[in-house]
């Protein structure tokens, strides 16, 4: 009675059910452990001859989905990478293409469709894209991916070489695609800042090349050579155990062309421009912070380096006064800043410490009008490999700015001026701003040339006065002195007159008292303080 009770109730139960599948299941899972113990490496080890061919998938959005402050998902580097080396790839050879906006810049990125397929030669040997839809595709991201197919034999190849050289490949034609940058530091900064955080940019498009800048051709042409040699030297940096960098130091008066030549080394080797304000600085770490966000292929300047701070002298770190009331709340934080401020010492790793290791290369320019006021260790060889002095305005310079703002290259005007140049001092600035003419489209040379040698004549007379004016107060000085020496030969004759007066009173006093010593001296001791 009670078994039937318990039969019925187990019929309508899922048990009931579920009992022959789970019965018929059971050999899969025992099949499956017998699998997993005996047979899979064998398999494995037969897999290469069945299927030689080894894929390697890199993914548009990586794994961890990384957002970007706007709250979009941030597209994988390496992604971007392959996609643009393989941009030159496609054009050439796939049939059926995407096209893009390029993630920097407006240039296009041409991909591939999903399904198509095209070759690369590396080595000698033959790689396999192709364009699928990733199998774990979200919501979140599109699931594309780039896969890359290539034969077994060739893996350490793949990894160890080809690989890394896409990457590098690609990262050269996305920097190229772009237009070059002007990079300035943001105020706050705290350790944590991302790059964006840290840098803002605005595209740099500054038309001053070496062929505008108004400089002695000779060391015109030796700055470009040396520019052009350091660029290329990457495997001698290597080789020689440097860091990838080499720093200029642009010394010259105010409008003698230094902020212009680092415009014009920045087009000539197509590098960004990171613009360093050292004053809004507070601590070293800002500054190493600022150093690990720049990028290769740039230029990290600092302007008027011997106003941004006050780097002469000993590398200590220079600490501020205390404030006078420093309520303790925030005492400990203050005093943690101020043990920590920027100094000398941290300016010097920053162009030469370890951590200016960074990856590519690095060009490091300090501009100041006042060489002599720097610290020898900031500016010395090795440092500063180059140190070029922007002067005032000579004939072959003025003939590059005449052909820039005047369209000339020879006028009956240029013998004076080269001789007015020869004889006054004048920045190309001030040049440049005699030789603008005054209506843009009638570029009326005779006029602009006329008006720089005014100017010029003028500078000229303004000199002749302040040496006649130097010469006259040099003979005044010189009678003054004249005088003095007269005066002074009459002071001093009476002193030796007094002197001699002094010695024969002093004779006749130690004549009187030879038995008191201490007289004597007192006596000596009060002729002094008269004679003086
Ligand atoms: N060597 C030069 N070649 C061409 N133009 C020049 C040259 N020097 C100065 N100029 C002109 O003068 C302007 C000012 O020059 P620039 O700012 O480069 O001078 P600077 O040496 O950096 O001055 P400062 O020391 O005040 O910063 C430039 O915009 C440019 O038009
Ligand atoms: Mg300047």
């Amino acid at each position: 009675m009670m078994g039937g009770v318990l039969l019925d109730h187990f019929r309508s139960s899922a048990w009931f059910y579920l009992t022959p599948v789970l019965a018929a299941c059971a050999p899969i899972g025992v099949l499956r452990t017998y699998f997993n113990q005996h047979l899979r490496r064998p398999v494995r080890r037969l897999l290469p001859f069945l299927d030689p061919f080894v894929t390697i998938d890199i993914a548009a959005k990586p794994e961890d989905y990384s957002y970007s402050y706007q709250g979009k998902v941030k597209s994988s580097d390496a992604y971007a990478e392959v996609l643009a080396y393989l941009s030159a790839v496609c054009s050439r050879e796939a049939r059926e293409l995407r096209a893009e906006g390029a993630v920097e810049g407006h240039g296009f990125v041409l991909s591939l469709r999903e399904g198509q397929e095209v070759a690369d030669e590396f080595k000698g040997v033959t790689m396999w894209w192709s364009a699928v839809a990733e199998e774990k595709a979200t919501w979140r991201a599109s699931g594309r991916c780039c896969r890359l197919t290539f034969h077994e034999r060739h893996r350490r190849l793949v990894v160890d070489e080809y690989l890394p050289y896409v990457r590098r490949a690609g990262q050269e034609v996305t920097f190229g695609n772009r237009p070059r940058r002007l990079y300035s530091n943001k105020k706050e900064l705290n350790y944590h800042s991302r790059r964006d955080e840290v840098w803002s940019y605005i595209d740099f498009d500054h038309p001053t090349t070496f062929d505008t800048l108004a400089m002695d051709p000779a060391k015109k042409q030796m700055i470009m050579d040396d520019l052009e040699d350091f660029a290329n030297s990457k495997d001698y940096y290597r080789q020689i155990g440097k860091a990838w960098k080499r720093g200029y130091l642009l010394h010259g008066p105010p409008g003698t062309g230094k902020s212009t030549m680092i415009a014009a080394m920045a087009n000539h080797l197509n590098y960004d421009i990171y613009d360093i304000e050292l004053t809004t600085l507070e601590t070293n770490s800002d500054l190493r912070k600022l150093f690990i966000e720049t990028t290769g292929k740039s230029i990290i300047v600092i302007e008027d380096i011997d106003c941004s701070l006050d780097l002469t002298g000993s590398r200590a770190t220079k600490l501020p006064p205390p404030p006078a009331h420093d309520d303790a709340a925030d005492g400990n934080d203050k005093s943690r800043k101020r043990r920590n401020i920027l100094t000398l010492s941290g300016l010097l790793n920053f162009i030469d410490g370890l951590w200016s290791a960074h990856s590519g290369e690095r060009i490091i320019v300090f501009t100041t009008n006042h060489l002599d006021k720097l610290d020898p260790a900031l500016i010395r060889r090795g440092r500063m490999d180059m140190h070029i002095e922007m002067s005032y305005c000579g004939f072959e310079a003025f003939r590059t700015l005449a052909g820039n703002y005047l369209g000339v290259d020879a006028h009956p005007l240029f013998g004076a001026v080269g001789e007015l140049l020869r004889a006054v001092e004048m920045t190309p600035a001030d040049v440049a701003e005699c030789l603008m003419p005054s209506k843009r489209s009638a570029r009326d040379a005779d006029a602009c040339l006329a008006r720089l040698i005014d100017q010029l004549k003028e500078k000229a007379a303004e000199k002749d006065k302040e040496s006649k004016a130097a010469e006259e107060g040099d003979e005044r000085d010189a009678a003054k002195e004249d005088d003095k020496t007269e005066t002074e030969k009459v002071a001093s004759m009476s002193k030796k007159e007094k002197s001699e007066e002094k010695k024969q009173s002093c004779r006749v006093m130690t004549n009187g008292a030879r038995s008191g010593a201490s007289a004597v001296m007192s006596v000596s001791s009060s002729t002094d303080h008269y004679l003086s």
